[in-house]
């Protein structure tokens, strides 16, 4: 492997060096990125698990002498876009910088460095979840998909079931024991929604995760499956936290995943949660923020629903990024791009396309809207309208229609998600 020194140049702080991670540094790296977020160790399951996932070869350390100072890695991941197609994305993750080498320029450093290898390794795109939101606008990444949280009070909250959810069979599991199953099921939801990722090998052990220095007082992660026809058609992981007060149980279930191939598997599923014996709240993380469930409900105040930001998208090749999705309506536009982190992206892009296919192109006609890489972001999966973006004065239209027109076609029929962070 080459080991690549930037000490001084690059962008890299005087004094500091840059090099790719060799794997006997794996440790070294990941126990300065645990102390970069509080000091708290996780379980050796779950290094392990990060170390199996993750290529050293697109992981890099800031060195102060022999001290770990800086962490970034990317994965290499397949997102899936409007449309349906998957497309090439580098997974930024495991940023940090040491709290003696902060606000001097090393995280700036590691995002230069990271676009780079990403553009040159011919991803049209690079993805993250943030610690903070304010930290990675200035990198020309936005908001591109949200997540809903609920906490429900499923002693009053009724489900209105759909016709045929009786046909539905149940079956309680161990979630290793089906994790092959479950993943089937994982991988055909896949390019029904934009924003999920295709799980590479290795990735299934991610979403079963469970040490238990995590569980803050819950039961082992559980799994219930569902059937339908004979066919495994979905399934639930979830623990359980048991709590006793004066009134009598209390506990609450705490859901981890859900997926389901049909509206009677999934209603299914949710009934079977709401109805566990001895509990009266159901805790919901991270759900799509049209998800079904928000139909099913007889009272949806007392779900206590919640939204966030979720997952940033920056396109790094907008011409290819813009070209890799379809669009919801006609539309043909020249697009004035502003990009100075990256600024091959910058001036005049022609975008044409529809529900088949796009094309998007460098152009030399008047711009019809001008805006930032960042604001395309945010639009690119389909959840953000132009509209709201011009509305904050982020978007301008230089030519009349230009922005009903572009706002249309960007929208998606299912609003995008990113179904667990990396
Ligand atoms: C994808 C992920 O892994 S998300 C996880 C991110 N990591 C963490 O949150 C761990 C704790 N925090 C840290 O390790 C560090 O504070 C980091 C990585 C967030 C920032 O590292 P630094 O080396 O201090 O950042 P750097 O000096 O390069 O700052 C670049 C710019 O970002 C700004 N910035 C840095 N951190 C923050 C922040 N938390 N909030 C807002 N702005 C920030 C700086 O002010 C600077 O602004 P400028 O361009 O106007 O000058």
């Amino acid at each position: 492997m080459t080991l690549e020194v930037t000490d001084g140049v690059s962008g890299v702080p005087a004094g500091l060096s840059m090099r790719v991670l060799e794997p006997e540094g794996w440790d070294a790296f990941y126990d300065a990125l645990e102390r970069a977020f509080g000091g708290g160790a996780e379980s050796a399951e779950e290094r392990e698990v990060w170390r199996s996932v993750s290529n050293c070869d697109r992981f890099i350390g800031v060195y102060d002498g022999n001290d770990v100072v800086g962490t970034a890695g990317v994965f290499s991941f397949r997102l899936t876009v409007p449309g349906g197609e998957s497309v090439r994305a580098g997974g930024v993750t495991m940023v940090s910088v040491q709290p003696t080498h902060r606000r001097r320029g090393v995280l700036r450093s590691m995002m230069r460095r990271q676009l780079d290898d990403i553009r040159a390794a011919g991803e049209p795109l690079a993805m993250l979840t943030a610690s903070e939101p304010p930290i990675y606008g200035r990198f020309g990444y936005g908001n591109a998909s949200d997540q809903l949280s609920a906490t429900i009070d499923t002693g009053r909250v009724r489900l209105a079931l759909p016709e045929g959810t009786d046909r539905v069979r149940l079956r309680i599991a161990e979630p290793v024991e089906v994790r092959g199953e479950c993943e089937r099921i994982y991988a055909a939801r896949v390019p029904s929604r934009p924003g999920m990722l295709a799980r590479q090998p290795g990735w299934e052990a991610v979403p079963i995760l469970d040490p238990p220095s995590g569980r803050e007082g819950a039961s082992p992660l559980l799994c219930v499956t569902a059937e339908l026809d004979g066919k495994l058609s979905g399934y639930a992981r979830y623990s359980v936290k048991s709590r006793w007060d004066s009134a009598g149980p209390n506990g609450s279930v705490v859901l981890r995943d859900l997926e389901a191939l049909d509206p009677v598997s999934g209603a299914a599923l949710w009934d079977f949660l709401f109805g566990i014996d001895l509990t009266s709240t159901l805790v919901v993380r991270n759900r799509p923020s049209d998800d079904p469930l928000l139909h099913l409900v007889s009272d949806i105040r007392r779900c206590r629903v919640a939204i966030r930001d979720s997952c940033y998208i920056r396109l790094v090749d907008v011409g290819r990024a813009l070209a890799a999705r379809t669009y919801t309506a006609p539309v043909d536009v020249v697009l004035d791009v502003a990009d100075s982190f990256c600024p091959w992206n910058e001036g005049r892009w022609r975008l044409s396309g529809d529900a088949k296919g796009a094309a998007c192109e460098p152009s030399k006609e008047p711009a019809d809207l001008a805006l930032s890489v960042r604001e395309l972001a945010s639009v690119y999966l389909g959840g953000v309208p132009l509209t709201a973006l011009a509305g904050a004065g982020r978007v301008r239209e230089l030519r009349q229609g230009a922005l009903a027109e572009a706002s249309a076609a960007f929208r998606g029929l299912a609003e995008p998600w990113l179904p667990h962070g990396f």
